[in-house]
C-alpha cells in the first residue's frame, strides 16, 4: 500500500481520492476550498464536488506540504491552474516522487503541455500522465474502466500501474507521454463540435463524420508535437473522445450542446461551477497547431465560436464548404480530391 497525494478536490480529484482509498492507500486530498476540507474532514463528503460520494478514509488537507508528503502525487486542478499550483508545490517536493498529471489541457500562455508545465515548475519530478475515458461519478462509484497510463520510465510507470489499478479501474502502460495528454486536450475541444452538432440538430450522422475527422486532428497535432500515432487511437485518444463526444455528462458536449441550441457563451459559463477545460485548450491549440505548422479546421472553427465572435452558421457553413480531399494521409492535409 502506498501513501498518494491528490492535489485538487474537484470531481475528478475526489472521484480518484475515493479510488484509491477503497483500494486500501493512504490518501491525502489537497483542497483549494476551505469548505472542502471542513466538509470532508467533519462529514465524509466534499459538499461541493460529487456530494454524494463517501469519503471516510480520505484525510482532506488545506496544506499542500501534507499533500507532497507522499510515495505519488496525482495533480488534479484544471489545466489553467497547473502552473500556478506546481510552484507552490516546489518547496515541498521530495526529489524522485512521481508526479501523475491528470489535467486535460493545453495553457493558454505558452501553447503548452501539462507535462512541459510540470517538468518546468518541478524539476524534480519524475512524470506521468492518467487519462481516459473516466467520468468522475462513474469512477467514484466504482463502475468500470480503462485508462491510459503514460510514463517515459517504465519502472516508474509500472509501480504507478500498481498503485493506481483496481479490477475496475484498469491502466494501459505507455510511454508516450505527448501522445496520451494531447489525446486528453483536444478531444474536449472536439466534444463541444460535436455537441454544436447536436444542439443544432445537424443528425447523429454529422456527428459521426465529426468525430472520425476530429481523430484526424488529433492525431497530426499530436505526431507535429513528437507523439506516436498509434497512442491517439487508444484510450486516451479514440477512448476519450467517444465518451465526451456523444454524452450529455460531458461538461465540454453539453457547453457545445447549449451554444448550438442558442444559448450565449457567458450564460453558461455563469451557470456553472465546474470548468469546462476544451473553452481555454480551443484557444491554446489555434496556438499550438499554428507554432508546428499543422492546420485543425475543427478545433479553428470551435475557437472561432468561443473567442472570436463567429456565428454558428457561417462557422458550419465554412467547415462544409472546404474543398474536398483524399480520405487517406491523417497526417498530412491530404491531397485534395478535385
Ligand atoms: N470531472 C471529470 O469527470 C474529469 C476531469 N478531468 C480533468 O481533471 C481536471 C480537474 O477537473 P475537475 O476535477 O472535474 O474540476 P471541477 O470542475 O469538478 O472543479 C473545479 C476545480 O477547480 C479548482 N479551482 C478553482 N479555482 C482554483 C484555483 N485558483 N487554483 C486551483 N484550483 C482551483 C476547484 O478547487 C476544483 O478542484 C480538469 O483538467 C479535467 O479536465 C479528467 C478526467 C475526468
Ligand atoms: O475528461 C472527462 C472524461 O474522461 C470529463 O469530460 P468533461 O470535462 O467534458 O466533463
Amino acid at each position: 500500500m502506498a501513501r498518494i497525494g491528490i492535489v485538487g478536490a474537484g470531481a475528478w480529484g475526489t472521484a480518484l481520492a475515493a479510488t484509491m482509498s477503497r483500494a486500501g492507500h493512504d490518501c491525502v486530498l489537497w483542497a483549494h476550498e476551505t469548505e472542502v476540507v471542513e466538509g470532508i474532514r467533519d462529514n465524509g463528503h466534499n459538499p461541493l464536488f460529487l456530494p454524494e460520494i463517501a469519503l471516510n478514509g480520505v484525510a482532506a488537507t488545506g496544506d499542500l506540504a501534507a499533500a507532497a508528503d507522499a510515495d505519488a502525487v496525482l495533480l488534479v486542478v484544471p489545466a489553467q491552474f497547473l502552473r500556478a499550483q506546481c510552484r507552490r508545490l516546489r518547496s515541498h517536493w521530495k526529489a524522485g516522487v512521481p508526479a501523475v498529471i491528470c489535467a486535460k489541457g493545453v495553457e493558454t500562455d505558452s501553447f503548452a503541455a501539462m507535462s512541459e508545465v510540470v517538468a518546468a515548475e518541478l524539476p524534480e519530478a519524475p512524470l506521468a500522465v492518467l487519462s481516459g475515458p473516466t467520468f468522475a461519478v462513474e469512477v467514484a462509484r466504482g463502475l468500470p474502466t480503462a485508462i491510459t497510463l503514460a510514463c517515459a520510465d517504465a519502472a516508474i510507470g509500472r509501480q504507478l500501474v500498481d498503485w493506481i489499478g483496481t479490477a475496475s479501474f484498469r491502466p494501459y502502460l505507455t510511454d508516450d507521454v505527448i501522445g496520451a495528454e494531447v489525446g486528453g486536450a483536444v478531444k474536449n475541444v472536439l466534444a463541444i463540435a460535436c455537441g454544436v452538432v447536436e444542439g443544432q440538430g445537424l443528425g447523429d450522422n454529422a456527428r459521426a463524420s465529426l468525430i472520425t475527422r476530429g481523430i484526424a486532428e488529433l492525431m497530426r497535432l499530436a505526431v507535429a508535437k513528437g507523439a506516436r500515432a498509434e497512442t491517439c487511437m487508444g484510450l486516451s485518444g479514440l477512448g476519450d473522445l467517444i465518451l465526451t463526444a456523444s454524452s450529455q455528462q460531458s461538461r465540454n458536449y453539453s457547453l457545445g450542446f447549449a451554444l448550438g441550441e442558442g444559448k450565449s457563451l457567458a450564460d453558461i459559463l455563469a451557470s456553472r461551477r465546474s470548468v469546462t477545460e476544451g473553452v481555454a485548450t480551443a484557444a491554446a491549440v489555434g496556438g499550438l497547431a499554428a507554432k508546428l505548422g499543422v492546420e485543425l479546421p475543427i478545433c479553428a472553427a470551435v475557437a472561432g465560436l468561443l473567442h472570436q465572435s463567429r456565428g454558428i452558421e457561417e462557422t458550419i457553413r465554412d467547415l462544409l464548404a472546404r474543398p474536398f480531399r483524399h480520405e487517406l494521409g491523417f497526417l498530412g492535409e491530404g491531397r485534395p480530391a478535385t
